[in-house]
Parts: structure tokens; sequence; C-alpha cells
């Protein structure tokens, strides 16, 4: 049986008098695209903050490898840290080009630049003529991919992805969809928030959030 990356623990959260989660529970191993499913306000971002250590709950446990990931601020930094994110509007440094934006993530994630590293990822993604370009010279589907190679760099054992094809067109959603699947095969597992269960097609398990809780949705 694979490791347990992620164990969620009886989560709730509410915005003053608005419950969005309630006993929430979620156990996701090693390995594979995981889809959370959930209309308009079903709480997905709530949910992606809470997992990625960016909203400490109101009650409940979350647990990446095994860490109590609200356990104190140094723990909660330091899963933060290892953890990739891609945010829908792509949340690159304007004032940085693409490989500084992609470098920066990792001196974040390890301490150190690697550039070697950086330039194989840029192939990967298709975007080495890019490397000197600010975010601003670059179309949407370039500053996704840009968004996911910055996810991916140092290979953290999860990415977060909130409604990542939620500002791009059919041809830039096929395009990312592409580039999850390459980050799979990198060993690195995904969980994607979506509105859109056509985006959810690639994923290996999908769970719909309803309720305030996650119900298995059979594929
Ligand atoms: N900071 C906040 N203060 C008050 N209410 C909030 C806050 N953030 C979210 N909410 C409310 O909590 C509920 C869940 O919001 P959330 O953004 O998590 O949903 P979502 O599923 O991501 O929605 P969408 O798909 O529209 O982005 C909504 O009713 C929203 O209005």
């Amino acid at each position: 049986m694979s490791e347990l990356l992620l164990k969620i623990v009886n989560v709730g959260h509410n915005y003053g008098k608005v419950q969005v989660l309630e006993n929430l529970n979620l156990t996701i191993q090693h390995h594979g695209i995981v889809g959370i499913y959930g209309k308009s306000g079903a709480g997905k971002s709530t949910l992606f903050g809470i997992i990625g250590g960016l909203l400490k709950p109101k009650s409940g446990k979350v647990f990446i490898e095994e860490r109590d990931v609200y356990s104190s601020m140094n723990t909660t930094l330091s899963v933060r840290r290892r953890l990739g994110f891609v945010f829908q509007l792509f949340n690159l440094i304007p004032e940085l080009t693409v490989y500084k934006n992609i470098e920066i993530a990792l001196k974040l994630r390890e301490g150190r630049s690697d550039p070697q590293q950086i330039r194989q990822l840029l192939r990967e993604m298709h975007i080495e003529d890019l490397e000197g370009r600010y975010p601003s010279e670059l179309s949407v589907g370039e500053q996704q991919r840009v968004a996911i190679a910055r996810a991916v760099v140092g290979s953290p054992k999860l990415v977060l992805a909130d409604e990542p094809t939620g500002s791009v067109d059919e041809h830039n959603k096929q395009g990312i969809l592409e580039l999850f699947k390459k980050v799979k095969a990198r060993g690195i597992t995904l969980l994607i928030t979506s509105h859109d269960l056509s985006t959810l097609e690639i994923c290996d398990r999908v769970l719909e959030l309803r309720e305030g809780k996650l119900w298995e949705v059979q594929q």
C-alpha cells in the first residue's frame, strides 16, 4: 500500500454565519490526480486554502505526510514551502522574467537555484524560448505553462491547482490537461478543484464538495 500523503480529519470552517465546511474527512495516497468538483460557492477555494496551509480551519486537523499542518506557525510555513500551487489567475510575479519566476519558487522550496533543472523544465513545458520574457509579454496559455512549471520545480510531493482551467479557452484547457498528465508522470500527486466536470476527466478519483462534505463520485 502506498504511503498516506494527505489526511483531513473532521475539518469545519465558517465565515461568520456562513458554514462552508462541516466534519469534512479525506485521505489521499501518493501518486495520481484527485479532482474536487463543486458548484460555485460550494467551498472549493476554502478547502484548497486549508489544505495548502493558507487558511487555518476553525475546527479539525490536516496532516500532510503525517505532519499536523497547523500545529505551529513553523510547521505551517515549512509544509507550505513544500507544496506547489497553481492559481486560476496564474499569480506570476510581473517584475520577474519567466526564468526568475521559476527560480524564485525553487529557491524558496530548496534554498538554492539549479539552472540545469530549470532549463530542463522549461524544455519539458515547451517554454524554453520564453525564459527572458516578462508575464505581461506572454499569452494566457503561456502564462499557465509558466505557472505549472513554477508549481512543479523542485519536485514537491503535492501540487494544488484551484480552478486551473477557469480562465482559459478550450484549446488552452486541453494543453493544461496534457501538462498535468506529465506532472503525474513525474510522480507528483495533483489535487485539482473545478466546477467543470470535463476538466476532471483526467482524474484517477473525483470527489464532490457538497453541503460542506466530500462525496466520492463514481466515474
Ligand atoms: N473571506 C470570506 N468572507 C466571507 N465569506 C466568504 C469568504 N470567502 C468565501 N466566502 C463564502 O464562503 C462560501 C464558499 O466560498 P469558496 O470561495 O470557498 O467557494 P468556491 O466553491 O471556491 O466558489 P467558486 O467556484 O465560485 O470560486 C461562499 O458562500 C462565499 O461567499
